[in-house]
């Protein structure tokens, strides 16, 4: 099996009884991400769930928590803010809002269950550099669609912004 290269990162872990973040296979894009608490989230429920750890991220690198693929095809289970950032400069402990997207079963997750995953990307910043007119492009201003939607046709209908739909 080939190792992908890795990136140092140096990891305070905070709750010492709780596995830190480990890729599941040797090829996996995503750590996986443990709860430090039992939480119990009601179908539509959040909550804000701590891992027990804290990572200090290379500069030009961030963090994307990502949801597991099983826990939300099984039960529902989503990341609030998919993906979550986690910035260079983050010292404190990661934390994961998830939500109970079921319409009917509560999700009940124990303390050192794998509840989401970490995926670290290297970013680019930019520097913003106004200018009167963009280089102008295939796609131009379309999008939201407007290559179409369904193959049958349906789902052709732009949608309104915000600012449209209050001006009616
Ligand atoms: O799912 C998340 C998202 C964010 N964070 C932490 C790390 C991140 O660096 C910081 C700020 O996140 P973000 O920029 O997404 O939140 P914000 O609402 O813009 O807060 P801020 O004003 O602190 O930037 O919060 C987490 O622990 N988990
Ligand atoms: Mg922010």
């Amino acid at each position: 099996m080939t190792e992908s290269p890795r990136l140092t990162v140096p990891l305070k872990r905070l709750d010492p009884g709780v596995e830190p973040p480990a890729y599941a296979l040797a090829q996996d894009a995503g750590a996986d991400l443990r709860t430090t608490v039992d939480v119990s989230l009601a179908p539509g429920e959040r909550a804000l769930v701590p891992t027990g750890v804290a990572v200090a991220l290379p500069a030009g690198h961030a963090g994307f928590i990502h949801p597991r693929s099983g826990l939300a095809v099984r039960h529902g289970l989503s990341v609030v803010n998919a993906p979550g950032t986690i910035d260079a400069g983050y010292r404190g402990e990661i934390k994961v809002p998830l939500i109970n997207l079921d319409p009917s079963a509560p999700i009940e997750l124990r303390r050192g269950d794998r509840i989401a995953q970490l995926v670290i990307q290297q970013v680019a910043h930019a520097e913003f550099v106004e200018v009167e007119a963009l280089e102008e492009s295939d796609r131009g201003a379309a999008g939201f669609g407007s290559t179409g939607g369904f193959e049958s046709g349906r789902g052709t209908d732009m949608p309104q912004t915000v600012q449209e739909s209050d001006a009616q």
